[in-house]
């Protein structure tokens, strides 16, 4: 019996049920779903005061080191940069699409970003989607919406708002993807870092069956690519930096942009660096992440993020 931890919402029993499921497949295991409730799920308003954005995984990990389960699951978008001690990534599954999505009322017969009328309002917590519409649409009226996927939807189906941003990921795992009007562009509208990935974490040292298969080089690969800029730059996952990566062809590429808040101004770098078969990813990756983070810092990106 292997026991899989994960927070309490939909979407993260859903994503976990997944990993669990396929961890069954591989190993013939039984898995077992342990919801840790963590603080920020309880209080959503005293998120902040809770220490931010780490709460939910500071909580996971605790539970995971005191043996409560074997392994927990985590969306990387929320995992902040720093190692955890005594703990390790053991797989970053495949990932699902990336993009953000653009949720407007009538769904996949919604008008997408260009088709909204003017002055619309569409709802988001993020400084990196804020950034990102406002400089697509300097008219559109941004409300901060917090709360779990169904509670962001239901601004729309209300008619309170005109549209929301969700991940596509998300919408995926939950099966909802009939609510999307819009798969909005990657190249305006790069991605959080480690957006649509898992992170499958283990206590260092612990062999769990199966998980190892689990990992995915292309996910493994582009995340830690992404990632590496946000570490670079010393910026939180809540900070107005988008960084995108792809393995392809045996190339992985990053690229990356820091926004000012209202989206007037855009630093934006790429790079490239060549991924030999059965080379380790890690340290090409954290290269190419840390030249290009170099690269948005020659053009003030700490400027910005102050
Ligand atoms: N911050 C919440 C969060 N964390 C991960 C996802 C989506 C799933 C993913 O990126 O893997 C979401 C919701 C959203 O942004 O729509």
């Amino acid at each position: 019996m292997l026991r899989v931890g994960t927070r309490g919402s939909r979407l993260a029993v859903a994503q976990t049920q997944l990993v669990a499921s396929a961890l069954t497949k591989r190993t013939g295991i039984e898995t077992e779903i342990v919801r840790v409730t963590t603080h920020g799920d309880v209080n959503r308003a005293s998120l902040a005061t809770l220490g931010g954005t780490g709460v939910f995984a500071t909580e996971l990990r605790d539970a995971l080191r005191a043996g409560e389960c074997d392994l927990v699951v985590h969306s990387l978008k929320d995992l902040p940069t720093a190692p955890a001690p005594g703990l390790t990534i053991a797989a970053y599954p495949r990932r699902v699409d990336a993009r953000d999505a653009l949720c407007s009322a009538g769904g996949a017969d919604g008008p997408g970003l260009d088709a909204l009328p003017h002055g619309a309002k569409v709802g988001t917590g993020s400084p990196r989607r804020i950034a990102q519409l406002l400089e697509q649409r300097p008219d559109l009226e941004i409300r901060d919406i917090r709360g779990n996927v169904g509670t962001r939807l239901a601004f729309v189906t209300s008619g309170e708002l005109d549209a929301v941003v969700l991940a596509c990921a998300g919408l995926e795992r939950l099966g909802n993807t009939e609510v999307i009007s819009e798969r909005l562009p990657l190249d305006r509208f790069p991605t959080a870092p480690g957006q649509g990935c898992l992170a499958v974490e283990a206590r260092e040292g612990d062999e769990v069956p199966g998980v190892a298969e689990l990992d995915d080089l292309a996910a493994r690969a582009a995340v830690l690519a992404e990632r590496g800029v946000l570490a670079t730059l010393e910026a939180g996952c809540s900070a107005p930096v988008a960084a995108t990566g792809r393995l392809a062809d045996g190339t992985l590429a990053v690229w990356a942009s820091v926004y000012a808040g209202d989206g007037s101004r855009r630093l934006s770098a790429a790079g490239t660096a060549p991924l030999p078969e059965g080379a380790p990813p890690s340290q090409i990756a954290n290269e190419l992440a840390s030249a290009v983070a170099a690269e948005l810092l020659d053009q003030g990106a700490a400027a910005l993020l102050a």
